[in-house]
């Protein structure tokens, strides 16, 4: 069976008060950390990478995305952050958002631009998106994304992020910060073809950046037996029409 998962943020739409909660990702020497690693900013020029084959097959797997040093300040960043940081992830779109972890167990924390660190990998998709729709019109609109944490004994089952014409998800980004991972690790990203054969199977290895059409390929996350890190995010189409904002804001 497939199943549509379009998780949002919960808080994100307009109806629910979002109550700002002191976490420590708000901690300074997270963010210093960080800034002497990396200056700040991640190193990235889309020009560098071909992303013919995004357009030809519908899917690109780079696998030294950032320089290294960088790719290791960003799972720093997200090992040390504490359990409020992270939420169990949800299925279905707004009202109908719930969690059931029988379809996936991973915890997530949306990104957000306030928290230094996040917003480097933020302004780097934004890089990102203005190169893609200027070298293959494709018209995408914003980007959301999270942090995902599989703790062992995790998974995310079979799935499509998008049903063609009934969401505004374009592209899924996925990001992976564990380094040193084996295959005995479990945790792999599986890809599918039309017929259901398996396209690819990706490691989810520190620095490797997977990005693929959100409507097209049903994937899943094997089971992990390590603590696995990684940053999804989608590029979006605005769908808004004059009854519903859609991107909500
Ligand atoms: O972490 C991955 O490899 C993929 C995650 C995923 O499919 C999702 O969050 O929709
Ligand atoms: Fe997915």
């Amino acid at each position: 069976m497939t199943i549509l998962c379009t998780s949002l943020p919960v808080g994100a739409s307009a109806v629910n008060e979002v109550i700002p909660v002191i976490t420590q990702a708000d901690d300074p020497s997270l963010t210093r950390e960080f800034l002497a690693a990396t200056d700040g900013r991640l190193t990235f020029d889309p020009a560098v990478y071909d992303f013919s084959n995004l357009a030809d097959k519908g899917y690109l797997i780079i696998p030294d995305f950032l320089p290294p040093s960088e790719a290791e300040a960003l799972y720093t960043y997200a090992r040390q952050l504490g359990e409020p940081d992270w939420n169990f992830a949800g299925i279905g779109r707004e009202q109908l958002h719930t969690v059931n972890t029988r379809v996936r167990s991973d915890q997530i924390r949306w990104l957000q631009p306030e928290h230094a660190v996040e917003r480097a990998y933020l302004d780097t998709m934004e890089q990102l998106r203005i190169h893609l729709n200027r070298s293959f019109f494709m018209g995408l609109f914003d980007y959301e994304c999270h942090l995902a944490r599989y703790q062992p004994g995790s998974f995310y089952k079979k799935h499509l992020d998008a049903f063609k014409g009934r969401s505004n998800r374009v592209l899924t980004t996925v990001y992976y910060l564990n380094p040193d991972w084996r295959a005995q690790d479990g945790g792999a990203l599986v890809m599918y073809g039309e017929k259901g054969e398996v396209l690819k199977t990706v490691l989810p290895q520190q620095n490797t950046f997977v990005i693929f059409l959100s409507d097209t390929f049903v994937h899943e996350v094997q089971l992990a037996h390590k603590e696995r890190f990684s940053i999804t995010g989608w590029f979006r189409h605005n769908t808004s029409s004059a009854q519903r904002i859609d991107p909500p804001a």
